[in-house]
């Protein structure tokens, strides 16, 4: 992967450090106004104590110097004025401790919301994405990236802005102070630092775009270790011995990662030595000035002490903040990719240009009513495919090509084809997971991409054969089938008669309360066919749906069983539309129509019987299977 052209821009303009800043402070405002004001207000206490002490520091020096002169001159003792500064400075040094504890208590708390809410942002615009994207390996990444570092990120940014602004204001009142020693001691301060500054500036660049470049890698190698640590993994990689192989791939990732990642740190850390060197030695130029001009008698002892300590600080201070500085660079490239991800612009299903009737143009008008998109102008005419194509991504051959299909209300039709013939896309693009590249969808005759989203899957139900294992308990694996009532117990257990699941329930020790799976203390493992029977649950669970749709989920059952649901599921399904993919043949005869799937295309259709006569791949197939089972 190349780096973005934002990254290039943030890497010419130096000034590109600052680019997030205000957006991440913006982010903090947001998540707590009051944190944000307490740690604007105790980074600038901390900004300017440094310089408060340096001065009182000089006030002690001088007040001792002339209590000594009075002693010797006049004998008389008199070190009040040198006490009082000295419990100044004590008082000082208490609140500097006070400022920075607050600081770091506030910003601990910050973190922790921070990290809460851009995880949420994360994960609610993944809700906004289609399928493509989750399937997309670039985009992956930049999800990925943007979940890495999410709570620490944003908030290290606005630390550093802040401490860079901390530093600022100590740099700016040191300033003052060392103005009075000569302009040109603060035109080496800054001399000196630049060229770190530079480099610094160019090596977090570097870092992060290799970050950037190395990120599929990262990701392949946080696969193998959930291949060689996952309970779901592990039991095929123990039979197989796969182990040392995934172990010796772990290794190879990180050979390749670790070699670059290594010259990188070297260099920086070498030119961030040599260039560093320079600025200590304007520093120690300076302060032997400081000491010449002290020993002239050009200044005071008091005035000598302050202007080394300030020089001491000052070059920690510029140090700080180029730290903060390279730190504040990659933080900026982060949220650079974070907001990248967050801008991603989402598909919008609504209205394309090149609809050809009237009556759709007209539908599709910019100010199509709301409540137009809630139901077509055609009830029960059900659903129609006409001249579907579709393309996955990238791919050259098309997973569908030209299907015309019409299932109206009371149907049922079952597809049947070889693994790859595209059963399963054409309920993806029936379920508006994906939408056509040629051709439409119509239901009621209102095209799938006009319908509202929320109207057009309350009337969808599909289970499909990699439903989703719920680690929740019985109950809620079912209710999750109609959010309405996900925790409504009477239709947990309509539902779970309809799906051939109550029996097994009754026999669990806490019936629909159990918890499932393994991943949860006293979580209880199902087989095969009773997840199945749970899954078909949930579909009958969406009572509203009149569009049913069961893409193999019964392949864990034996075949009466799988018959039996299916009759079972046609019973209670008579006003509906069901859809069922199987490669049983003694369940895909009970359905009204039945069409057969070959590379994309539909091949045969027909009742099973007239199937059986035309004597093509169906009535072949069927032969095969039954002569199996004899
Ligand atoms: N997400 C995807 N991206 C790209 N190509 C895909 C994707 N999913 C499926 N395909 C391809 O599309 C074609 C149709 O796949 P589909 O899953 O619809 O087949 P199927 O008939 O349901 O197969 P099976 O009986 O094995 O479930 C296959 O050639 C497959 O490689």
């Amino acid at each position: 992967m190349r780096p973005t052209n934002n990254t290039h821009t943030v890497d010419k303009n130096m000034l590109g450090v600052f680019r997030y800043s205000r957006r991440a402070i913006g982010l903090v405002w947001q998540t707590s106004p009051s944190l944000t004001i307490g740690i604007a207000l105790a980074t600038l206490i901390s900004g300017l104590l440094p310089a408060a002490m340096a001065y009182v520091g000089q006030l002690i020096v001088d007040a001792v110097v002339a209590a000594m002169q009075l002693y010797k001159d006049s004998k008389t003792l008199d070190y009040r004025t040198a006490l009082n500064y000295v419990v100044l400075e004590g008082i000082l040094v208490i609140a500097t401790a006070a400022a920075q504890r607050s600081l770091a208590a506030q910003q601990a708390i910050l973190r922790l919301l921070l990290g809460q809410k851009v995880n949420t942002m994360i994960l609610e615009k993944a809700q906004t994405l289609s399928l493509a994207h989750f399937e997309d390996s670039e985009f992956y990444d930049k999800l990925i990236r943007a979940r890495r570092d999410a709570s620490s990120r944003p908030l290290a940014l606005v630390n550093k802005t802040f401490g860079l602004l901390q530093n600022a204001i100590t740099l700016t009142s040191f300033s003052i102070l060392l103005w009075q020693f000569s302009p040109w001691v603060l035109v080496l301060l800054v001399a000196g630092a630049l060229p770190s500054f530079i480099a610094e500036a160019k090596f977090s660049g570097d870092a992060f775009r290799m970050s950037r470049w190395r990120s599929p890698e990262f990701r392949h190698q946080n696969y193998v270790e959930t291949l060689l640590a996952r309970e779901d993994h592990i039991k095929e990689v123990r039979l197989y011995q796969l182990g040392r192989r995934f172990l010796q791939r772990y290794r190879d990732i990180f050979v390749t990662i670790f070699s670059e990642t290594k010259r990188l740190i070297l260099r920086r850390e070498s030119w961030g030595f040599a260039l560093g060197i320079i600025g200590t030695l304007v520093f120690y130029g300076a302060y032997g000035w400081i000491v010449t001009d002290t020993v002239k008698g050009a200044i005071t002892l008091g005035q000598m002490t302050m202007y080394l300590l300030l020089f001491k600080q000052g070059q920690s201070a510029v140090s700080a903040s180029l730290t903060s500085i390279s730190g504040m660079y990659e933080d900026n490239l982060y949220l650079s990719n974070l907001y990248e991800y967050l801008e991603q612009p989402t598909t919008k299903l609504l209205a394309s240009e090149e609809d050809d009737t009237l009556e759709e143009n007209a539908l599709k008008n910019s100010d199509l009513e709301a409540e137009n998109r809630k139901k077509g102008p055609k009830p029960n005419d059900g659903i129609r495919f006409e001249g579907v194509t579709f393309h996955y991504p990238g791919a050259i051959k098309p997973a569908l090509s030209n299907i015309d299909l019409h299932i109206t209300p009371g149907q049922s039709l079952a597809i049947v084809g070889e693994n790859g013939s595209g059963k399963t896309t054409l309920i993806k693009l029936l379920t508006r997971l994906y939408e056509p590249s040629e051709g439409r969808i119509l239901l009621d005759g209102l095209d799938l991409k006009s319908w509202d989203e929320t109207a057009l899957l309350t009337r969808i139900g599909v289970i499909f054969q990699d439903f989703v294992r719920y680690q929740f308990i019985v109950g809620e694996n079912i209710g999750a089938g109609d959010d309405r009532r996900f925790d409504d117990e009477e239709g947990w257990k309509q539902a779970a008669q309809l799906g051939k699941a109550s029996d097994f329930i009754g026999d669990l020790e806490q019936g629909y309360q159990t918890q499932l799976g393994r991943w949860f203390k006293g979580g209880q493992e199902l087989s095969g066919g009773q997840w199945q029977k749970i899954a078909l649950a949930r579909a009958f669970m969406r009572q509203d749906a009149d569009i049913l749709v069961l893409d193999e989920p019964t392949a864990a059952m034996d075949a009466q069983a799988e018959a039996t649901i299916f009759q079972h599921f046609q019973e209670h399904t008579k006003d509906k539309m069901a859809i069922l993919i199987s490669h049983r043949f003694s369940t895909v005869r009970l359905a009204h129509e039945i069409i057969v799937m070959e590379h994309g295309e539909i091949k045969e259709r027909g009742t099973h019987e007239s199937l059986l006569e035309q004597k093509g791949q169906y009535a072949h197939l069927f032969a095969l299977q039954a002569k199996g089972y004899r």
